[in-house]
């Protein structure tokens, strides 16, 4: 399997080379040159598999030639098989008729994060081992990616971690989750920005290119391809238990950078049947403004009650401009050289038609996500994390409700957000046992301004102080 850039002037790699470079060199995020195609009947024999059987259909063809069968068995089996706290790993609970919610916050961090990041170290692993190399992982985080990628990676031999969160705009459970990690491979910034900004200085430093080749650069939020892929998987898992390949099914994702959306089009485009793609956003809106006015154009970040979502550059939607253009590099340069200018482009007519038949896509704002929490209580006892909640109220108002199945996707634990869940349900969500002394814990953090200069240096001057 090859990789190319979504920009077109990178050279393209195989599995190995693109796990362990993140983002391509022209700037671009690589995508598969070719994606595997799987007919109904290979999706049907999927009933009945555990999630890591499954998990082994869907990503073998991803990594062939990289990392042998045995191998990829033995990552998922430990993967899937021992971090995760439900027999189910990716459990669907109904709701209602054809109402059903998948809960990803089963794994050691609570959200979805897990799934891809508890692979992607093991990944790591067994590159670095054969390779005799050491990274450094360099990341931006709302909130979530941070907290499962340092538990994903923490104590790993060959691996350094820098990751950055924006100072005072993620929740407490988040912050603690990463800052009480004191393995000397993890370190923490608080930077004086938003997520945007995070992400904006990490896509810097992978832009600058003789830092990134001297320190050994690479990624672990979804601008790196094994994320996305590793998160593929559910959909399928969801889709076969409802029915899959006889009948389709639609998805509500809680949306900020596209990157599990965008997992959800890969298995469309992979032969699920995948009926309807729902974007929900919170206050963040830039999506579902794009789908509205054709305009991608970044507003200011407001903070909202579903943090992890605060994004309005939203990295993953390159890859989709990449198919929307007809997978014409150019045609994406020049939308991203506008955006890096201006802030904002427009799509062309043809392009934004293709992007409304695939997606629909809906803002749900505090009060809205306060009211669906609150009508989710009392309506089936379910208490939802603010971000679920927003997929909640998408599924509700743009997934129609018949004979196709809607699953709204649980992106995190209530417990991560437990002051927007106690104003909402008066309920305080409690902390599971194996976190339960997380307050108590010491913490270590440091704090940087938005300057990559700054951030370039504490980068070269090594791990934990
Ligand atoms: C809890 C939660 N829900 C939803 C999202 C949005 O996912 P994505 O960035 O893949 O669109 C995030 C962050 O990524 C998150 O942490
Ligand atoms: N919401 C994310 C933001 C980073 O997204 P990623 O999927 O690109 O890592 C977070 O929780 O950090």
């Amino acid at each position: 399997m090859k990789y190319i850039s979504t920009r077109g002037q990178a050279e393209s790699l195989d599995f190995e080379g693109v796990t362990l470079t993140g983002l391509a060199r022209d700037g671009g995020l690589y995508v598969p040159e070719i994606l595997p195609k799987f007919s109904a009947d290979k999706i049907r024999a999927m009933r009945g598999k555990s999630y890591a059987e499954i998990a082994f259909e869907v990503i073998q063809p991803f990594v062939v030639g990289s990392v042998s069968d045995a191998d990829l068995k033995r990552m998922l089996e430990t993967t899937y098989g021992n971090a995760f706290r439900h027999a189910a790993v990716a459990p669907l609970v109904q709701l209602d008729t054809n109402e059903w919610l998948l809960e990803l916050f089963h794994g050691p961090t609570l959200a979805f994060k897990d799934f891809a990041l508890q692979l992607l170290g093991r990944f790591f692993d067994h590159f670095t081992a054969k390779r005799d190399q050491k990274l450094t992982i360099l990341g931006a985080t709302s909130g979530d990616t941070g907290s499962a990628a340092i538990e994903g990676c923490r104590g790993r031999k060959n691996v350094s971690i820098f990751m950055l969160h924006p100072k005072g705009r993620v929740s407490d459970v988040q912050r603690k989750q990463m800052t009480t990690v004191l393995e000397p491979n993890v370190v923490n910034i608080a930077v004086e920005g938003t997520f945007d900004d995070c992400q904006a200085l990490v896509k810097a430093c992978f832009n600058d290119l003789s830092f990134r080749d001297e320190v050994g650069l690479t990624a672990v939020n979804s601008i790196n391809w094994a994320r996305v892929m590793a998160q593929v998987v559910y959909y399928f898992t969801s889709a076969v238990s409802l029915g899959a390949p006889d009948r389709a099914v639609s998805y509500s994702v809680p949306t900020g950078n596209f990157g599990d959306i965008f997992a959800g089009y890969i298995a469309k485009g992979m032969g699920l049947p995948v009926h309807t793609l729902a974007i929900a956003t919170n206050s963040n809106d830039i999506l579902a403004r794009t789908l509205e006015t054709g305009s991608y154009s970044s507003g200011v970040t407001s903070a909202t009650l579903s943090p992890s979502m605060d994004i309005q550059v939203s990295s993953n939607f390159e890859r989709l401009l990449f198919d929307l253009s007809g997978r014409n590099g150019e045609q994406v340069r020049t939308y991203m050289e506008t955006f890096q200018n201006e802030k904002s482009f427009t799509l062309a007519p043809e392009h934004l038609e293709l992007l409304r038949a695939g997606f629909v896509a809906g803002r749900v704002d505090d009060a809205m996500t306060k009211a669906a929490m609150r009508r989710y209580q009392q309506k089936s006892g379910y208490i939802a994390d603010p971000h679920t909640a927003v997929g909640l109220d998408v599924a509700n108002r743009y997934l129609p409700k018949g004979a196709v199945p809607v699953v709204a996707l649980s992106t995190a634990h209530p417990v991560k957000f437990g002051t927007a869940v106690e104003e909402a349900c008066g309920i305080t969500p409690t902390l599971p046992d194996h976190m339960a002394d997380l307050f108590e814990r010491e913490e270590r953090f440091e704090t940087l301004p938005n300057d990559i200069k700054a951030l370039q240096a504490r980068v070269l001057s090594g791990g934990s102080r």
